[in-house]
């Protein structure tokens, strides 16, 4: 069927993209539209310190206003206190004038106990004394004198002498000390400054202060301000009604002196959040006994000066017997209230770590969201790219993609699948592909595919696909989404060709490329197969081994595309006259195999050898030439002489091989006495053949030593064979099979030449100059073409002659000394060596000796082996050595294995010897050892 052409308009239009479902994947993302300025975290920090700063200094102002009113009321709390202590002390002061009022005689000493009472220092901390002095007028000092010492106080006097005419003198003073006593005598109206109190006190009958001062008992100790309070006393009534009855009835003042540290201690302790006393002052107090304005410094200040700024402040009036103080308050930073000054720090700080924070976190939600953009961005670029290139992918796979929607109709399909069905893009878009495929099998894997379930099929048979038949492979997977199938993917490949390259390979693995025959696999496989048949039905089965004659000299000679077509026409008249039944095959080179099946007797396998030999009988006209071939054929015969195809060809060939021998262009039964050969002979043969085929022979070489120096004078070559399943095999064990079956002859001329090769490698290594042995048999000595591939050999090597010995065997000489002389003078013409091997072996070996060119007589080991174990006497070894020397040949030991016969050896003065006590028989490259200290001028001793 015409192919149709592709619609190229068609495909190269961009064809329209797979499901929504898929185009669902490459969306980009959905992200909020954040149009924030880049500036908002800058702008939230200031806003925000800005508030942080407004927030504090409100706190502060709010702190503030709670502090003054606290303190405020602090301050009437002081204050109080101390306008009440001031009143106390005023009481004190007029309790001791009331005593004295009520006892006018008092005694000194009950002034003291009243004083006492009191309990001063506990009670009224800031009053120093309480003394009491009399007033009276000048001219009866002397009473008052005589008086106070009548009372007891000896040295009483009043000073200062020259005072006025009315003087107040100090006669009472408690507690008593030394300083208080001082006091005593003192008239008070001597200053002036306490005269004005006194008087004034005497005028009001109130309390009366004096001015700060500094009290007598201080001045050595310094300044601690204090005031005196005096309070007047009278007779009979405590506080006369009028001035001029106050001044008639004045009898004298009690002074109590008040220091104004003591009197505020305790009041301006802070307090606790319990209200408790602190330990603290909360509250500074400055007393001025002037107004502040005019005062240089306060009368009274609990506190180092405190800048104006940082306190509050608040001056109250004092009244203080008499007098006006001003006492100003400051209020202190360990006060309570000052304890929560740190909150408009911390609002700042709070405010402001707030704002950083708020400004990061808007800065990190800008940066995330701009990334998310940017990453959106780029994802949705290479989602696209993606998209593209899987379109192209779509369009460009050499590999067929359909789309098949739920219904069976094309969805879409790429180019390579328009091309498989044959058919325009356009025309399959849209049709029912189950219509368009005419075979059932691609048809229910479609509709298999339609119910979700996927297949592949790939048929052996042509397949119909839209408008073309070919061997497809086609692969139906059903897509789906949720469960739910949304169409089928619909792969397919032309494997036409492919299919056509496997068939070839087939081919080519079973049949001989030359000649179309089947080749030794399917002839291993038809003989199996005619075994079975055979077993079954009890019939015979024939195996022809041909080997076509001389077939090796008219490829050589005539070449081997000659030789090629030779063999095609042999092939072609071998099958020509074949029943159908039957199988002619080719092994190889000039060898082809017939199985012949049901052959009920031997004749029947002679026939069809008889029609092979007919039908090559007639001259081959190749290349304008005639020419005859005739082939040599072994017949095998199942179940007589083997029961598997390997046997069967095996014996086959041995029969091959004895037609040769006698004479070609004929063939031969594997014979009764082939058949009584061993099973074992005959794999030996067989394998034998192969080992020379394939290369699995080797050579060893034994030194031959010189019995005196030790050095080394020559070599012997022995064959080994490497037989790859039973490893080494040694010549005893192959010699005679090779010789039976003439194979001895190959393996001879390899050995020849292999022989002479190693020679040539060593003398290029070592200039080697001894000679190297190798033996040759009796067939390979008679057959008469010695001579000639001796010289083959050495000529092909390079060699001139004397680096090669040949052993014969005395046997091999004897039958016909004639030929064999001939032969040994046309090998010594080439220039080689001849030892005579096994020496003394044969009785006659006097009498021929003389006619025979030998250079070497080579003791049989026998005689040595003797030698020691005492079996015969030296005589034998001894008369050869002799005779050797009398007739100039050299005389080698063979088979020395003691020191002992290598002793005897030297005492018979034979000159050389070989044997294990020097090496065993040794691979070529140990050899190189050994000669390698050859040329390194050291004789290798043997002791
Ligand atoms: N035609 C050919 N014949 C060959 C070839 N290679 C070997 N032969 C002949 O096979 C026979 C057995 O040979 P092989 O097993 O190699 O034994 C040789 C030595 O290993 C063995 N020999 C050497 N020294 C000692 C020894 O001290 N003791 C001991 N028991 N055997 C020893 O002797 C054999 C060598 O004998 P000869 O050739 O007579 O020197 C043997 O007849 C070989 O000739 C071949 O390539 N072609």
């Amino acid at each position: 069927m015409p192919e149709p052409a592709a619609d190229p308009e068609a495909d190269s239009r961009p064809a329209p993209g797979p499901d929504p479902a898929i185009r669902r994947l490459f969306r980009t993302p959905n992200l909020p539209d954040l149009n924030l300025p880049v500036s908002v975290p800058l702008l939230a920090l200031i806003v925000g310190t800005g508030l942080s700063l407004l927030a504090m200094l409100q706190s502060e102002r709010l702190l503030y206003r709670e502090e003054a009113h606290r303190f405020s009321a602090r301050v009437e709390e002081i204050h109080g206190q101390l306008a009440d202590r001031i009143r106390v002390y005023e009481q004190v002061a007029r309790s001791a004038a009331s005593l004295v009022m009520t006892f006018p005689d008092l005694h000194w000493t009950a002034w003291n106990r009243f004083v006492e009472a009191l309990d001063m220092p506990q009670r009224y901390p800031g009053i120093i004394s309480i003394a009491y002095a009399r007033a009276i007028a000048a001219d009866r000092a002397g009473d008052l004198v005589a008086s106070m010492r009548a009372a007891g106080l000896s040295t009483f006097r009043i000073w200062p002498e020259n005072a006025g005419a009315e003087r107040v003198v100090n006669i009472f003073t408690a507690p008593v000390n030394e300083a208080n006593v001082r006091a005593i005598g003192f008239d008070m109206m001597s200053e002036v400054n306490r005269r004005s109190t006194i008087e004034r006190a005497r005028d009001s009958g109130e309390p009366a202060a004096t001015r700060a001062i500094t009290l007598k008992i201080d001045e050595a100790t310094g300044a601690r301000p204090a005031f005196i309070l005096y309070q007047a006393t009278y007779r009979g009534d405590p506080l006369p009604p009028s001035l001029e009855a106050r001044r008639a009835s004045f009898t004298g003042v009690v002074l109590t002196p008040v220091r104004i540290g003591p009197l505020v201690d305790g009041l301006i302790d802070g307090r606790r959040p319990d209200n408790r006393p602190g330990s603290q002052p909360d509250t500074g107090i400055e007393i001025y006994d002037v107004p502040p304005a005019e005062a240089e410094f306060p009368l009274y200040r609990s506190h180092r000066p405190l800048k104006a700024s940082s306190a509050l402040s608040l001056s109250r009036e004092l009244p203080v017997g008499g007098r006006i103080w001003t006492v100003r308050y400051d209020s202190l930073p360990n006060g309570l209230i000052t304890a929560h000054d740190w909150v408009p720090g911390a609002l700042l700080a709070g405010g402001i770590a707030l704002s950083i924070a708020l400004s990061l976190v808007l800065r990190m939600v800008l940066a995330t969201h701009s990334r998310a953009v940017e990453l959106a961005g780029e994802m949705t670029a290479s989602l696209r790219l993606q998209e593209a290139e899987r379109q192209q992918l779509f369009t460009q796979a050499p590999l067929g993609i359909a789309l098949v929607g739920t219904d069976g109709l094309v969805m879409d399909c790429n180019p390579a699948f328009a091309a498989a069905a044959g058919l325009p893009r356009q025309e399959l878009l849209g049709t029912d592909l189950r219509l368009r495929s005419g075979d059932q099998a691609s048809v229910s894997a479609l509709e298999a595919a339609l119910q979700g379930e996927s297949g592949k099929l790939e048929s052996d048979q042509p397949l119909l696909l839209g408008g073309r038949r070919s061997h497809f492979s086609l692969h139906f997977q059903p897509v789906t989404a949720e469960g739910a199938l949304k169409f089928v993917l619909a792969f397919a490949e032309d494997i036409g060709e492919k299919r056509r390259a496997e068939q070839h390979i087939q081919y080519l693995a079973h049949f001989d490329a030359l000649t179309g025959l089947p080749n030794r696999v399917l002839l291993y496989d038809r003989i199996a197969q005619a075994l079975r048949e055979g077993r079954r039905d009890g019939t015979k089965v024939a195996v022809l081994f041909i080997d076509l004659d001389r077939f090796k000299v008219i490829n050589d000679s005539l070449g081997h595309s000659f030789g090629d077509e030779v063999l095609r026409s042999v092939a072609r008249r071998l099958q020509s006259g074949l029943r159908e039944s039957d199988t002619v095959g080719r092994l190889g080179g000039d060898e082809f195999l017939i199985v012949v099946r049901r052959v009920t007797e031997p004749n029947d396998a002679a026939c069809v050898a008889e029609k092979v030999v007919a039908h090559l009988a007639s001259p081959f006209a190749v290349g304008g030439q005639n020419f005859v071939v005739t082939p040599s054929i072994g017949i095998s015969l199942y179940p007589d002489d083997a029961d598997d195809p390997e046997g069967l060809i095996r014996c086959a060939d041995i029969a091959m091989y004895h037609a040769k021998e006698q004479g070609r262009n004929g063939f031969r039964f594997v014979t009764k006495e082939m058949g009584a050969k061993s099973r074992e002979r005959m794999d030996l043969e067989g394998a034998l053949r192969r080992a020379i085929r394939e290369g699995e022979l080797f050579l060893v070489y034994q030194p031959q030593v010189d019995t005196l120096t030790g050095r080394i004078v020559g070599l012997e070559a022995l064959v080994r064979w490497n037989h790859p399943e039973e490893g080494l095999i040694l010549p005893g064990r192959f010699l005679p099979v090779a010789e039976e079956t003439g194979l001895v002859q190959a393996m001879g001329d390899w050995v020849l030449f292999e022989a002479c090769a190693q020679i040539r490698r060593w003398r290029a290594r070592f200039d080697l100059s001894i000679p190297v042995a190798v033996n040759v048999s009796g067939a390979q000595f008679r057959d008469g073409q010695l001579p000639a591939k001796v010289a083959r050999a050495l000529d092909a090597n390079g060699l001139s002659g004397p680096e090669l010995e040949i052993e014969v065997t005395e046997s091999t000489l004897i039958d016909d000394v004639e030929a064999a002389a001939e032969t040994l003078t046309a090998l010594k013409r080439r220039g080689v060596l001849i030892a005579l091997d096994d020496f003394g072996t044969g009785y006659s070996s006097l009498s021929y000796l003389h006619r025979l060119p030998i250079d070497k007589l080579k003791i049989d080991r026998s005689f040595i082996h003797d030698l020691s174990t005492g079996a015969s006497d030296a005589s034998v070894p001894r008369a050869i050595v002799g005779l050797g020397r009398s007739l100039g040949l050299s005389v080698i030991a063979e088979g020395v294995e003691t020191q002992e016969q290598l002793q005897l050896l030297r005492d018979l003065a034979c000159e050389s010897y070989q044997g294990f006590l020097f090496s065993r028989p040794v691979p070529a490259e140990e050899v190189e050892r050994l000669l390698e200290k050859l040329t390194a001028a050291h004789p290798v001793s043997a002791e």
